[in-house]
Protein backbone atom coordinates (compact mmCIF):
# COMPACT_ATOMS: atom_id res chain seq x y z
CA UNK A 1 0.00 0.00 0.00
CA UNK A 2 1.54 3.98 -0.99
CA UNK A 3 1.04 5.97 1.89
CA UNK A 4 0.56 9.52 0.89
CA UNK A 5 0.92 12.43 3.27
CA UNK A 6 -2.00 14.76 3.78
CA UNK A 7 -1.97 17.74 1.05
CA UNK A 8 -2.74 21.08 1.90
CA UNK A 9 -3.47 23.64 -0.63
CA UNK A 10 -2.46 27.52 1.16
CA UNK A 11 -4.09 30.30 -0.26
CA UNK A 12 -2.60 33.63 -0.47
CA UNK A 13 -1.47 36.87 -2.16
CA UNK A 14 2.21 35.53 -2.94
CA UNK A 15 5.12 37.60 -4.36
CA UNK A 16 8.16 35.89 -4.89
CA UNK A 17 11.34 36.22 -7.48
CA UNK A 18 12.11 32.89 -9.48
CA UNK A 19 14.44 34.77 -11.36
CA UNK A 20 17.19 37.46 -11.09
CA UNK A 21 15.96 41.00 -10.89
CA UNK A 22 19.01 42.12 -11.78
CA UNK A 23 18.97 40.56 -15.17
CA UNK A 24 15.36 40.12 -15.82
CA UNK A 25 13.23 43.34 -15.29
CA UNK A 26 10.32 41.23 -14.97
CA UNK A 27 11.97 39.28 -12.18
CA UNK A 28 9.24 39.74 -9.46
CA UNK A 29 6.41 37.44 -9.51
CA UNK A 30 2.54 38.03 -7.54
CA UNK A 31 -0.64 36.41 -7.87
CA UNK A 32 -3.37 37.90 -5.31
CA UNK A 33 -5.21 34.62 -5.45
CA UNK A 34 -2.69 31.89 -5.48
CA UNK A 35 -2.63 28.12 -4.54
CA UNK A 36 0.04 26.49 -3.42
CA UNK A 37 -0.31 22.86 -2.67
CA UNK A 38 2.09 21.53 -0.09
CA UNK A 39 2.45 17.80 0.14
CA UNK A 40 5.25 16.32 2.28
CA UNK A 41 6.63 19.61 2.72
CA UNK A 42 7.17 19.97 -0.70
CA UNK A 43 5.10 22.34 -3.16
CA UNK A 44 3.89 19.77 -5.39
CA UNK A 45 1.76 22.76 -7.64
CA UNK A 46 0.84 26.00 -8.01
CA UNK A 47 -1.68 28.58 -9.85
CA UNK A 48 -4.52 30.96 -9.41
CA UNK A 49 -6.58 29.57 -6.40
CA UNK A 50 -9.90 28.65 -8.25
CA UNK A 51 -8.22 26.26 -10.70
CA UNK A 52 -6.18 24.49 -7.85
CA UNK A 53 -9.09 24.35 -5.96
CA UNK A 54 -10.85 22.80 -9.01
CA UNK A 55 -7.90 20.46 -9.53
CA UNK A 56 -7.30 19.02 -5.96
CA UNK A 57 -10.38 18.87 -4.75
CA UNK A 58 -9.51 16.82 -1.59
CA UNK A 59 -6.82 19.22 -0.05
CA UNK A 60 -7.60 20.92 3.21
CA UNK A 61 -7.90 24.60 2.23
CA UNK A 62 -5.52 26.79 4.55
CA UNK A 63 -6.49 30.41 3.69
CA UNK A 64 -3.97 33.08 4.48
CA UNK A 65 -5.55 36.20 3.03
CA UNK A 66 -7.08 38.00 5.85
CA UNK A 67 -5.82 40.96 7.55
CA UNK A 68 -3.62 41.90 4.36
CA UNK A 69 -1.29 39.07 4.83
CA UNK A 70 1.16 38.75 2.18
CA UNK A 71 3.22 35.45 1.60
CA UNK A 72 7.13 36.04 0.77
CA UNK A 73 9.46 32.91 0.80
CA UNK A 74 11.42 32.50 4.37
CA UNK A 75 14.58 34.61 4.50
CA UNK A 76 17.70 33.35 3.57
CA UNK A 77 20.35 35.43 6.20
CA UNK A 78 23.91 34.53 4.91
CA UNK A 79 25.83 36.22 7.68
CA UNK A 80 24.76 36.13 11.50
CA UNK A 81 26.69 35.11 14.75
CA UNK A 82 24.86 33.26 17.12
CA UNK A 83 27.31 34.13 20.37
CA UNK A 84 26.28 37.78 19.77
CA UNK A 85 22.30 37.91 20.62
CA UNK A 86 22.84 39.34 24.05
CA UNK A 87 25.16 42.34 22.65
CA UNK A 88 22.59 43.35 19.65
CA UNK A 89 23.25 47.56 19.42
CA UNK A 90 26.64 48.20 20.82
CA UNK A 91 26.83 51.11 18.61
CA UNK A 92 29.49 53.41 17.85
CA UNK A 93 32.80 51.97 18.28
CA UNK A 94 34.72 50.79 14.89
CA UNK A 95 35.50 46.98 14.17
CA UNK A 96 38.78 45.97 16.19
CA UNK A 97 37.50 48.11 19.26
CA UNK A 98 34.03 46.34 18.99
CA UNK A 99 35.50 43.20 18.72
CA UNK A 100 37.66 43.79 21.78
CA UNK A 101 35.07 45.51 23.80
CA UNK A 102 31.91 44.04 23.09
CA UNK A 103 31.68 41.32 20.82
CA UNK A 104 34.83 38.40 22.62
CA UNK A 105 34.29 39.07 25.90
CA UNK A 106 30.47 37.91 25.30
CA UNK A 107 31.93 35.02 23.34
CA UNK A 108 34.01 34.14 25.84
CA UNK A 109 30.66 33.25 28.19
CA UNK A 110 29.85 30.50 25.54
CA UNK A 111 32.59 28.33 27.61
CA UNK A 112 29.72 27.27 29.93
CA UNK A 113 27.64 25.17 27.91
CA UNK A 114 24.41 25.68 29.74
CA UNK A 115 24.92 29.82 29.10
CA UNK A 116 25.14 28.19 25.71
CA UNK A 117 22.34 26.73 25.25
CA UNK A 118 20.46 30.10 26.66
CA UNK A 119 22.12 31.53 24.10
CA UNK A 120 21.21 29.78 20.95
CA UNK A 121 17.84 29.38 22.14
CA UNK A 122 17.28 33.06 22.25
CA UNK A 123 19.27 33.13 19.10
CA UNK A 124 17.42 30.95 16.80
CA UNK A 125 13.87 32.27 18.15
CA UNK A 126 15.25 35.88 17.21
CA UNK A 127 15.18 34.25 13.29
CA UNK A 128 12.27 32.21 13.31
CA UNK A 129 10.64 35.55 15.14
CA UNK A 130 11.93 37.48 12.04
CA UNK A 131 10.73 34.76 9.37
CA UNK A 132 14.41 33.98 8.71
CA UNK A 133 14.20 30.23 7.22
CA UNK A 134 17.64 29.51 6.13
CA UNK A 135 20.79 30.64 7.81
CA UNK A 136 24.40 30.68 7.66
CA UNK A 137 25.73 31.39 11.34
CA UNK A 138 28.80 31.85 12.61
CA UNK A 139 28.94 29.95 15.36
CA UNK A 140 30.72 29.85 19.06
CA UNK A 141 34.57 28.84 19.66
CA UNK A 142 33.63 26.12 22.09
CA UNK A 143 33.07 22.82 20.51
CA UNK A 144 30.15 22.19 23.30
CA UNK A 145 28.40 25.37 22.39
CA UNK A 146 28.45 24.24 18.78
CA UNK A 147 26.55 20.89 20.17
CA UNK A 148 24.49 22.56 21.94
CA UNK A 149 23.41 25.01 19.19
CA UNK A 150 22.75 21.94 16.34
CA UNK A 151 20.66 20.46 18.88
CA UNK A 152 18.80 23.26 19.79
CA UNK A 153 18.73 24.23 15.99
CA UNK A 154 17.28 20.79 15.77
CA UNK A 155 14.47 21.61 17.94
CA UNK A 156 13.69 24.70 16.09
CA UNK A 157 13.17 23.36 12.73
CA UNK A 158 15.46 26.05 10.94
CA UNK A 159 17.65 24.90 8.15
CA UNK A 160 21.01 26.28 9.73
CA UNK A 161 24.65 26.15 7.90
CA UNK A 162 26.80 26.81 10.96
CA UNK A 163 30.41 25.79 12.44
CA UNK A 164 32.54 26.47 15.26
CA UNK A 165 34.57 29.03 14.86
CA UNK A 166 38.44 28.82 15.09
CA UNK A 167 40.77 31.25 15.67
CA UNK A 168 44.69 31.33 17.22
CA UNK A 169 45.99 34.49 17.19
CA UNK A 170 45.36 37.69 18.50
CA UNK A 171 41.81 37.73 20.32
CA UNK A 172 42.20 36.37 23.75
CA UNK A 173 43.71 33.28 24.73
CA UNK A 174 40.46 31.36 25.90
CA UNK A 175 39.48 31.77 22.31
CA UNK A 176 42.52 30.32 20.66
CA UNK A 177 42.59 26.91 19.66
CA UNK A 178 45.95 25.03 17.02
CA UNK A 179 45.84 23.70 13.70
CA UNK A 180 45.90 20.30 15.36
CA UNK A 181 42.60 20.53 17.42
CA UNK A 182 40.83 22.80 14.47
CA UNK A 183 40.56 20.21 12.17
CA UNK A 184 40.25 17.15 14.72
CA UNK A 185 37.23 19.10 16.37
CA UNK A 186 35.95 20.62 13.37
CA UNK A 187 35.83 16.66 12.07
CA UNK A 188 33.91 15.46 14.62
CA UNK A 189 31.32 18.27 14.63
CA UNK A 190 30.68 17.19 11.08
CA UNK A 191 30.58 13.71 11.93
CA UNK A 192 28.12 14.67 14.04
CA UNK A 193 26.14 17.16 12.63
CA UNK A 194 26.48 17.36 8.79
CA UNK A 195 23.33 16.74 7.22
CA UNK A 196 21.23 16.11 10.83
CA UNK A 197 18.30 17.07 10.20
CA UNK A 198 17.74 20.55 8.44
CA UNK A 199 21.63 21.28 9.48
CA UNK A 200 24.61 21.66 7.92
CA UNK A 201 28.49 22.12 8.54
CA UNK A 202 30.36 25.40 7.87
CA UNK A 203 34.13 25.37 8.16
CA UNK A 204 34.66 29.07 10.11
CA UNK A 205 37.63 30.70 10.25
CA UNK A 206 36.69 33.73 12.16
CA UNK A 207 38.98 35.93 9.71
CA UNK A 208 42.56 35.84 8.82
CA UNK A 209 43.65 38.65 11.17
CA UNK A 210 43.36 35.82 13.64
CA UNK A 211 44.18 32.60 11.64
CA UNK A 212 47.87 31.50 11.20
CA UNK A 213 48.43 30.25 7.60
CA UNK A 214 48.50 26.63 9.63
CA UNK A 215 45.04 27.13 10.81
CA UNK A 216 43.92 27.87 7.33
CA UNK A 217 45.58 24.95 6.03
CA UNK A 218 43.52 23.00 8.56
CA UNK A 219 40.51 24.03 7.74
CA UNK A 220 41.27 23.56 3.96
CA UNK A 221 41.98 19.63 4.76
CA UNK A 222 38.27 19.86 6.06
CA UNK A 223 36.74 21.18 3.23
CA UNK A 224 38.88 18.71 1.30
CA UNK A 225 37.68 15.71 3.57
CA UNK A 226 33.79 16.97 2.91
CA UNK A 227 33.48 18.62 -0.23
CA UNK A 228 29.81 19.23 0.60
CA UNK A 229 30.48 21.70 3.42
CA UNK A 230 30.30 25.37 3.64
CA UNK A 231 33.03 27.80 3.81
CA UNK A 232 32.46 30.71 5.34
CA UNK A 233 34.40 34.01 6.77
CA UNK A 234 35.22 37.62 6.85
CA UNK A 235 36.92 39.72 4.31
CA UNK A 236 37.59 43.49 3.66
CA UNK A 237 35.53 44.82 6.02
CA UNK A 238 37.78 47.48 7.48
CA UNK A 239 40.84 49.40 6.52
CA UNK A 240 42.82 48.54 9.61
CA UNK A 241 41.66 45.24 9.40
CA UNK A 242 42.59 44.79 5.86
CA UNK A 243 45.92 46.66 6.87
CA UNK A 244 46.54 44.42 9.84
CA UNK A 245 46.31 41.24 7.16
CA UNK A 246 48.36 42.77 4.73
CA UNK A 247 51.10 42.94 7.42
CA UNK A 248 50.16 39.11 8.91
CA UNK A 249 50.81 37.93 5.18
CA UNK A 250 53.36 39.52 3.72
CA UNK A 251 53.35 36.81 0.97
CA UNK A 252 49.75 37.21 -0.13
CA UNK A 253 48.45 39.28 -3.16
CA UNK A 254 45.45 40.88 -1.07
CA UNK A 255 43.32 39.48 1.84
CA UNK A 256 41.27 37.20 -0.26
CA UNK A 257 44.56 35.70 -1.39
CA UNK A 258 44.82 34.36 2.35
CA UNK A 259 41.98 32.19 1.52
CA UNK A 260 42.89 31.14 -1.76
CA UNK A 261 46.39 30.06 -1.60
CA UNK A 262 44.63 27.84 1.26
CA UNK A 263 42.20 26.11 -0.47
CA UNK A 264 39.29 27.47 0.62
CA UNK A 265 37.50 29.40 -2.06
CA UNK A 266 34.86 27.48 -4.41
CA UNK A 267 31.05 27.54 -5.32
CA UNK A 268 30.40 26.78 -1.47
CA UNK A 269 32.25 29.58 0.00
CA UNK A 270 30.27 32.73 1.46
CA UNK A 271 32.60 35.68 2.40
CA UNK A 272 31.04 38.12 4.85
CA UNK A 273 30.97 41.97 4.27
CA UNK A 274 33.63 42.55 1.45
CA UNK A 275 33.18 46.69 1.80
CA UNK A 276 36.64 47.46 0.07
CA UNK A 277 37.58 45.04 -2.30
CA UNK A 278 40.24 45.54 -4.97
CA UNK A 279 39.72 44.77 -8.82
CA UNK A 280 41.31 41.59 -8.51
CA UNK A 281 39.68 40.04 -5.74
CA UNK A 282 36.46 40.56 -7.20
CA UNK A 283 37.79 38.96 -10.38
CA UNK A 284 38.72 36.10 -7.78
CA UNK A 285 35.44 35.35 -6.29
CA UNK A 286 33.66 35.70 -9.59
CA UNK A 287 35.86 32.69 -10.85
CA UNK A 288 34.94 30.43 -8.13
CA UNK A 289 31.27 31.59 -8.10
CA UNK A 290 32.30 32.33 -4.33
CA UNK A 291 29.22 35.06 -2.58
CA UNK A 292 29.98 38.13 -0.75
CA UNK A 293 27.43 38.31 1.84
CA UNK A 294 26.27 42.01 2.46
CA UNK A 295 25.56 43.13 5.83
CA UNK A 296 24.10 46.92 5.72
CA UNK A 297 23.10 47.21 8.97
CA UNK A 298 26.36 46.59 10.77
CA UNK A 299 28.15 48.75 8.13
CA UNK A 300 26.46 51.57 8.84
CA UNK A 301 26.69 50.41 13.06
CA UNK A 302 30.60 49.84 12.78
CA UNK A 303 30.67 53.07 10.57
CA UNK A 304 32.79 50.10 7.99
CA UNK A 305 31.35 51.84 4.46
CA UNK A 306 29.56 51.96 1.57
CA UNK A 307 29.30 48.42 -0.02
CA UNK A 308 30.30 48.45 -3.70
CA UNK A 309 27.56 46.75 -5.34
CA UNK A 310 27.79 47.33 -8.61
CA UNK A 311 31.18 46.63 -8.92
CA UNK A 312 30.33 43.02 -7.62
CA UNK A 313 27.63 42.86 -10.15
CA UNK A 314 29.43 44.05 -12.75
CA UNK A 315 32.36 41.68 -11.68
CA UNK A 316 30.04 38.68 -11.98
CA UNK A 317 30.33 38.33 -7.91
CA UNK A 318 26.79 36.43 -6.44
CA UNK A 319 25.51 38.91 -3.44
CA UNK A 320 23.16 38.20 -0.92
CA UNK A 321 22.34 39.32 2.08
CA UNK A 322 22.95 39.32 5.93
CA UNK A 323 22.30 40.89 9.11
CA UNK A 324 25.63 40.34 11.15
CA UNK A 325 23.99 40.41 14.27
CA UNK A 326 25.26 41.21 16.88
CA UNK A 327 26.97 44.43 15.11
CA UNK A 328 23.90 44.18 13.26
CA UNK A 329 20.63 46.08 14.68
CA UNK A 330 18.39 43.10 14.67
CA UNK A 331 17.72 39.64 12.94
CA UNK A 332 14.90 41.59 10.19
CA UNK A 333 16.14 40.71 6.48
CA UNK A 334 13.34 43.21 5.44
CA UNK A 335 15.56 45.77 7.46
CA UNK A 336 18.49 45.12 5.72
CA UNK A 337 16.85 45.48 2.59
CA UNK A 338 15.68 48.85 3.04
CA UNK A 339 19.30 49.59 4.54
CA UNK A 340 20.87 48.34 1.75
CA UNK A 341 18.47 50.25 -0.66
CA UNK A 342 19.51 53.26 1.28
CA UNK A 343 23.02 53.16 1.02
CA UNK A 344 23.48 52.28 -2.49
CA UNK A 345 21.68 55.80 -2.54
CA UNK A 346 23.96 56.92 -0.64
CA UNK A 347 26.51 56.11 -3.36
CA UNK A 348 25.12 58.59 -6.01
CA UNK A 349 25.96 57.53 -9.19
CA UNK A 350 28.37 54.46 -8.62
CA UNK A 351 25.02 52.88 -6.64
CA UNK A 352 22.76 50.70 -7.90
CA UNK A 353 19.09 51.95 -7.88
CA UNK A 354 17.13 48.93 -5.95
CA UNK A 355 13.59 48.36 -6.37
CA UNK A 356 11.10 45.88 -4.22
CA UNK A 357 12.06 42.66 -6.36
CA UNK A 358 15.79 43.29 -5.99
CA UNK A 359 15.32 43.81 -1.80
CA UNK A 360 13.02 40.48 -2.23
CA UNK A 361 15.22 38.72 -4.35
CA UNK A 362 18.35 39.73 -2.28
CA UNK A 363 17.15 38.41 0.83
CA UNK A 364 15.41 35.17 -0.52
CA UNK A 365 16.63 33.66 -3.57
CA UNK A 366 20.21 35.16 -3.59
CA UNK A 367 20.83 33.86 0.09
CA UNK A 368 19.94 30.19 -1.36
CA UNK A 369 21.42 30.44 -4.28
CA UNK A 370 24.78 31.75 -1.98
CA UNK A 371 24.34 28.79 0.20
CA UNK A 372 24.37 26.07 -2.39
CA UNK A 373 20.85 25.28 -1.58
CA UNK A 374 19.02 27.45 -4.96
CA UNK A 375 17.14 23.63 -5.29
CA UNK A 376 15.89 23.62 -2.37
CA UNK A 377 14.62 26.80 -1.05
CA UNK A 378 14.42 30.39 -1.86
CA UNK A 379 11.28 30.78 -4.03
CA UNK A 380 8.04 29.35 -4.30
CA UNK A 381 8.74 27.12 -7.55
CA UNK A 382 7.31 23.35 -7.72
CA UNK A 383 9.25 21.22 -6.15
CA UNK A 384 10.70 23.08 -3.76
CA UNK A 385 10.23 23.21 0.07
CA UNK A 386 7.71 25.05 1.74
CA UNK A 387 9.78 27.50 3.50
CA UNK A 388 7.57 30.64 3.76
CA UNK A 389 6.88 33.97 5.92
CA UNK A 390 3.34 35.29 6.42
CA UNK A 391 3.61 38.80 6.91
CA UNK A 392 0.22 40.61 8.49
CA UNK A 393 0.40 43.95 10.20
CA UNK A 394 -0.39 44.93 13.12
CA UNK A 395 -4.04 46.32 13.42
CA UNK A 396 -4.28 49.71 13.38
CA UNK A 397 -0.43 50.29 12.36
CA UNK A 398 0.97 52.18 9.22
CA UNK A 399 2.15 49.42 7.47
CA UNK A 400 -1.74 48.65 7.22
CA UNK A 401 -2.91 52.14 6.12
CA UNK A 402 -0.39 51.52 3.49
CA UNK A 403 -0.96 48.19 2.18
CA UNK A 404 -4.87 48.75 2.12
CA UNK A 405 -4.02 51.33 -0.21
CA UNK A 406 -1.26 50.36 -2.16
CA UNK A 407 -1.87 51.10 -6.15
CA UNK A 408 -0.10 47.66 -6.79
CA UNK A 409 1.72 45.13 -5.63
CA UNK A 410 5.35 46.58 -5.98
CA UNK A 411 4.13 49.35 -4.01
CA UNK A 412 3.03 47.01 -1.05
CA UNK A 413 6.15 45.46 -1.72
CA UNK A 414 7.81 48.19 -1.11
CA UNK A 415 6.03 49.04 2.10
CA UNK A 416 6.69 45.58 3.49
CA UNK A 417 10.14 46.47 3.24
CA UNK A 418 9.87 49.88 4.98
CA UNK A 419 7.53 49.48 7.33
CA UNK A 420 7.80 45.88 8.32
CA UNK A 421 9.39 44.46 11.18
CA UNK A 422 9.80 41.15 13.31
CA UNK A 423 6.05 42.12 14.92
CA UNK A 424 4.49 41.88 11.52
CA UNK A 425 5.90 37.95 11.20
CA UNK A 426 2.12 36.20 11.62
CA UNK A 427 3.66 33.07 11.39
CA UNK A 428 6.78 30.90 9.51
CA UNK A 429 7.10 27.24 8.06
CA UNK A 430 9.98 25.26 7.09
CA UNK A 431 9.45 22.46 4.82
CA UNK A 432 5.73 22.72 5.77
CA UNK A 433 6.16 22.49 9.34
CA UNK A 434 5.24 25.95 11.61
CA UNK A 435 7.74 27.14 13.40
CA UNK A 436 7.06 30.31 14.78
CA UNK A 437 3.80 31.66 15.17
CA UNK A 438 2.67 35.19 16.28
CA UNK A 439 0.46 34.32 19.46
CA UNK A 440 -2.88 36.45 20.19
CA UNK A 441 -1.46 38.41 23.06
CA UNK A 442 1.14 39.77 20.67
CA UNK A 443 -1.17 41.53 17.99
CA UNK A 444 -2.59 44.99 19.64
CA UNK A 445 -6.41 44.87 18.20
CA UNK A 446 -7.00 48.33 18.89
CA UNK A 447 -5.58 51.17 17.19
CA UNK A 448 -7.12 53.69 19.68
CA UNK A 449 -7.44 51.51 22.99
CA UNK A 450 -8.69 54.53 25.00
CA UNK A 451 -11.10 55.65 22.91
N1 LIG B 1 31.22 42.28 11.92
C1 LIG B 1 32.10 41.40 12.39
N2 LIG B 1 33.29 41.29 11.81
C2 LIG B 1 34.16 40.41 12.32
N3 LIG B 1 35.41 40.09 11.92
C3 LIG B 1 35.86 39.13 12.75
N4 LIG B 1 34.94 38.83 13.67
C4 LIG B 1 33.88 39.60 13.42
C5 LIG B 1 32.59 39.74 14.03
O1 LIG B 1 32.24 39.08 15.00
N5 LIG B 1 31.75 40.66 13.48
ZN1 LIG C 1 30.35 38.89 11.05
Amino acid sequence: MTFFPPATLYRARIMHTPADPFGDASALQTQEDAGLLVQGGVIRASGPFDGMRAGFPVADVVDLRGGNGVLLPGFVDTHVHYPQVRIIGGLGLPLLEWLDRVALPEEARLADTGYARSVAREFLSGLAQAGTTTALVFGSHFAGAMDVFFQEARRSGLRTVAGQVVSDRLLRPELHTTPDLAYAGGKALIERWHGVGRSLYAVTPRFSLSASEGLLDACAALTREFPDVRFTSHLNENPREIQSVRELFPQARDYLDTYDRAGLLSRRAVLAHNVHPTERELGVMAAHRCAAAHCPCSNSALGSGLFPLRRHLTAGVPVALGTDVGAGTGFSLLKEGLQAAFMQGLLGPEGVNLTPAHLLYLATRAGAEALDLGDLTGDFRVGHQFDAVLLRPLSGSALETVLTHAPDPERALAALFSLGTSADVAQVWVGGDVVHERSATDVRSAPYPHG
